[in-house]
């Protein structure tokens, strides 16, 4: 399986990120891309794991379903997509959010496309019986420590910004965040009685040095095919566990002397995110910080519902969703922006599958759909045509299919 980034250890060079080693046609650990030796011309197959989800989820999903298995049956690829309860609509179905059965199927998967998870009627579930665990039960048993999520204003998107067009017009930055550990995972954690007999609510920010390292070499290793800056955002100022993970990615500098590294403690960059986004190339943080201004950023590329993301490991799947949640507030409207979504799947091919070929013809028909000047309601600007989920569905896929074989 073709590898995505690569990383030195010890100055060897070493594949960290794959898709898994299970296929359609072949069961055993052999390499995950078949040729299927009757067909002609040969067709790679590909298990895909679906997990919809909640609110605006399946709404998504559905869309970029089409829109992948066009993309790739253009480039001669084939999928084989195993659709599974998560979150609230596994509790529904089996009263928990991450049943095995859709674990085993994620895990067995070449990738995973993954809608969104949560909504109001779970809200007052206990923790472990709200969606949203199976979200944290995903990431950390995949493994998939490494969250990538890029943050671009496209041309056609400039005025859908929520900042004036000068300082938003040719933002493109790459956000590596920290997906397995911190405050998230951190024990001791839990709603406990103090001593005086009170309520205490206990969340743990926490990294090991061998968590940090990984994720800096993989945010030095993006850097260094971008623009070569990496900004490193913690508060260490306050917190031990960004003293260290300040300590870390300093020492790892010197492995990477084309990258010019900087620090900024996340306070600070939230304010400059918005006073001067171009400043900023790639950006590696914890997990929260991440989460955090990831959402912030995504309002500079015009809404939450465009930025894509690709969850990935040493082994095994990635993981790949749309950055925003399950939009309770518009689930089943047909009012959801899919291209946050559609964009997952071209890193799902990228990234996950190593197929940039078919990765480039849904990023390709995503900028022609908007050239043609269809948006959803959250990038609407006067002189567009307002459409729905479904249509900008439909319009994505009409331009894949009028595009000629993309060149890498
Ligand atoms: N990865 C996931 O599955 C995530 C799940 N959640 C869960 O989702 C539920 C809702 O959370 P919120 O805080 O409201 O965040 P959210 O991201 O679901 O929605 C925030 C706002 O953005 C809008 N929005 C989100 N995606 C959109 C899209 N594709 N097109 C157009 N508008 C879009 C929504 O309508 C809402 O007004 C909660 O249960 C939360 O826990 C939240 C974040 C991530
Ligand atoms: C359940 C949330 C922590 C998920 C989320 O907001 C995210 O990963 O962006
Ligand atoms: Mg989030």
């Amino acid at each position: 399986m073709a590898a995505v980034i690569q990383t030195k250890i010890h100055q060897n060079p070493i594949k960290i990120f794959h898709g898994s080693s299970r296929s359609l046609t072949n069961q055993s650990r052999a390499p995950s891309r078949i040729m299927c030796a009757a067909a002609s011309p040969a067709k790679k197959r590909f298990n895909i794991a679906l997990l919809p989800g909640d609110g605006i989820g399946p709404e998504v999903i559905s869309v970029a379903k089409n829109v992948l298995q066009l993309a790739g049956s253009l480039e001669g690829l084939e999928f084989n997509f195993q659709e599974m309860p998560v979150g609230g609509a596994a509790l529904d179905l089996v009263g928990v959010p991450m049943p095995e059965d859709t674990f085993s199927v994620a895990k067995n998967s070449d990738a995973i496309l993954l809608g969104a998870i949560g909504g109001y009627k779970w809200d007052k579930n206990e923790k472990h019986l709200r969606p949203e665990m199976a979200l944290f039960y995903l990431r950390r048993d995949l493994k998939v420590f490494a969250n990538l999520r890029p943050a671009t204003v496209l041309p056609q998107l400039v005025d859908a910004s929520s900042l004036k067009r000068e300082i938003a017009e040719g933002v493109d930055m790459m956000i590596v965040r920290e997906l397995t550990g911190g405050i998230y995972f951190g024990e001791p954690r839990g709603i406990k009685i103090s001593e005086n007999g009170e309520e205490v609510g206990i969340s743990t920010e926490i990294y090991a040095a061998h968590e940090i390292d990984r994720i800096a070499r993989v945010a030095f290793e993006t850097a260094r095919k971008r623009r070569g800056k990496l900004c490193s955002v913690d508060k260490a100022n306050v917190l031990d566990a960004s003293i260290l993970w300040r300590k870390r990615v300093t020492a790892l500098a010197s492995e990477y002397p084309d990258v010019e590294l900087s620090h900024m403690y996340v306070d600070n960059a939230a304010m400059q995110l918005i006073r001067d986004p171009k400043q900023f190339d790639t950006i590696v943080t914890n997990n929260i910080f991440g989460d955090i201004l990831s959402d912030e950023a995504s309002m500079i590329t015009g809404s939450i519902g465009m930025l894509p993301s690709a969850s990935l490991g040493a082994s095994g799947p990635g993981l790949f969703e749309p950055i925003h949640g399950s939009a309770p507030d518009i689930a089943g409207q047909d009012k959801a922006n899919p291209l946050a979504t559609i964009l997952s799947a071209a890193m799902l091919l990228k990234y996950g599958l190593g197929e940039e070929k078919a990765a480039k013809r849904i990023e390709d028909a995503v900028l022609d759909a908007l050239n043609k000047g269809f948006r959803t309601g959250d990038i609407y600007s006067p002189g567009n045509k307002l459409v729905g989920c479904k249509e900008m569905g439909e319009e994505v896929l009409k331009s894949v299919d009028s595009k000629v074989a993309a060149t890498v």
